[in-house]
Order: structure tokens, then sequence, then C-alpha cells
């Protein structure tokens, strides 16, 4: 396996727009495909912020974004968003998924942002749900299933297309433990086949499952 960083912030700073202080400052880190990275440290430190830097969701202030080893930081903005779309998977706490949908379709319809036919990854999201213990009718709406339930489908939707990398944010917040634990296994499994893992989380047992665990502590501006 390649030990070459799929992902690398070189010396990036962060400052929202308006704001006096930089988030991020300085910041260095590689990313290698094959492991489970989870960024830790006290609310307010800037690890969502670190995670969008990292996923092309917000641009630095100074420093570079390099993906498999090519500057991304100054792409245009519809470069970036099909760098996302082929290349990233997301899940982020409050699963956002359209209500107006069926589960089943919540999930597969993500390829369509790939220009691929969702109809051929039926059976795909079906083995996803199974991996992670998700037990509900296909065609049931958002609005009939759990919060838990809901967190687990955004992660069917995010592991699909096998992306190189995926991002999360707390993507274990509304789980018990066992849950959480499978919801781990599966981010595991995907490392496993070669993915990229970067787990934003509060949760030290999660922490604890990740191969790289980024302690953000108030030393880390
Ligand atoms: N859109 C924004 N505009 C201005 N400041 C922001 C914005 N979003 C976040 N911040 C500030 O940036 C800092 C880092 O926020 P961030 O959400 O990255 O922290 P976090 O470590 O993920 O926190 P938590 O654990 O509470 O989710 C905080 O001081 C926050 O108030």
């Amino acid at each position: 396996m390649t030990t070459a960083p799929r992902l690398a912030i070189d010396d990036v700073s962060f400052t929202y727009p308006g704001g006096s202080e930089a988030v991020v400052d300085r910041w260095s880190q590689t990313f290698v495909a094959g492991t489970v990275t989870a960024l830790t440290g006290p609310s307010g430190c800037g690890k969502s912020t670190r995670l969008y830097l990292l996923a092309l969701l917000a641009r630095p202030t100074a420093g570079r974004v390099l993906l498999d080893g090519v500057p991304v930081e100054r792409l245009s903005d519809p470069v970036r968003a099909r760098v996302r779309a082929h290349r990233f998977g997301f899940v982020f706490q409050d699963a956002v998924l359209d209500p107006t949908r069926t589960v089943l379709d919540n999930i597969v319809e993500s390829v369509l942002y790939r220009h691929e036919d969702p109809a051929t990854f039926v059976g795909r999201a079906v083995e996803l749900m199974d991996r992670v213990g998700v037990e509900v009718p296909l065609h049931r709406r958002p609005a009939q299933i759990s919060g838990g339930q809901a967190q687990r489908i955004a992660l069917c939707r995010a592991l699909l297309a096998d992306p190189d990398v995926v991002f999360a944010d707390e993507p274990t917040g509304n789980l018990d433990r066992a849950t959480a634990d499978v919801v781990m296994g599966a981010m595991r499994d995907h490392a496993a086949a070669g993915g990229c893992v970067v787990i934003v989380t509060h949760d030290p047992t999660v922490a604890a499952q990740a191969d790289v665990h980024l302690d953000l502590g108030p030393q880390a501006a």
C-alpha cells in the first residue's frame, strides 16, 4: 500500500470573513489512504473548520491543500464541486436527507452528481444498509425513521460510490454505543479497502478506534 498522502495540508491558516483571529494558524498535516484519522479537541477549537478546509468546502486564507500531491485550494468552485462529487463522501451529525425522497432514493441518488445511474447502485445500497444494521423498509420517507437510522442512511449514502476520502463530522453523535461501534466498523472497513477517513468527534471511544488521533487542544490555534 502506498504511503504517499492522499491529502496534505501545508502551512494552512484560516480566518472567517470578518473575523479578527485565525481559527486555524499555520497547520500542516498529512492524511494517508488506508487510515482513519480522528480530530478531537474542545468545542470551538476549529475541528469542523479543519474538516471544511480538507473537504474543499472552505478556502484557506494562506497555505496549500494538496490532493494526491496536486494543489487544489485555488481551483474554481465548479472544479472543486466536481472533485467533491467524484472523490469525497460526507457524513454530518444532523443527517440531511431529502424529506421528499424514499430512504433508498436518498442513498442511490447521490450518484447523480457523478452522472451515474442510481438504479445500478441499489444492490450496493442494500448491502451497506445491512452492514450498518439499519433495518427500515426501503420506501419509507426520512420523517418515518429515527435520527439514528437517518444518520446511518447518510453513512450509506457517503460510502455508496466508494469515495477516496470520507469526511465525517460527529458521525456517531445520535447513536448508542453498540450502533456507534457498527458505524466505526464500517469506517474501518472503508479504510481497510484503501479509503482515507477523517472523523471529527467528541467521543473518546471513537477516537480510540482511529489509526491516527489528532488532539487539537488549546495549544493548537
Ligand atoms: N461561519 C463562521 N463565521 C465566523 N466564525 C465561525 C464560523 N463558524 C465557526 N466559527 C468560529 O470558529 C471557531 C471554530 O469553530 P468550529 O466549528 O470549527 O469548532 P469545533 O471545534 O468544530 O467546535 P464544536 O466541537 O463545538 O463543533 C469558533 O470560535 C466558531 O465560533
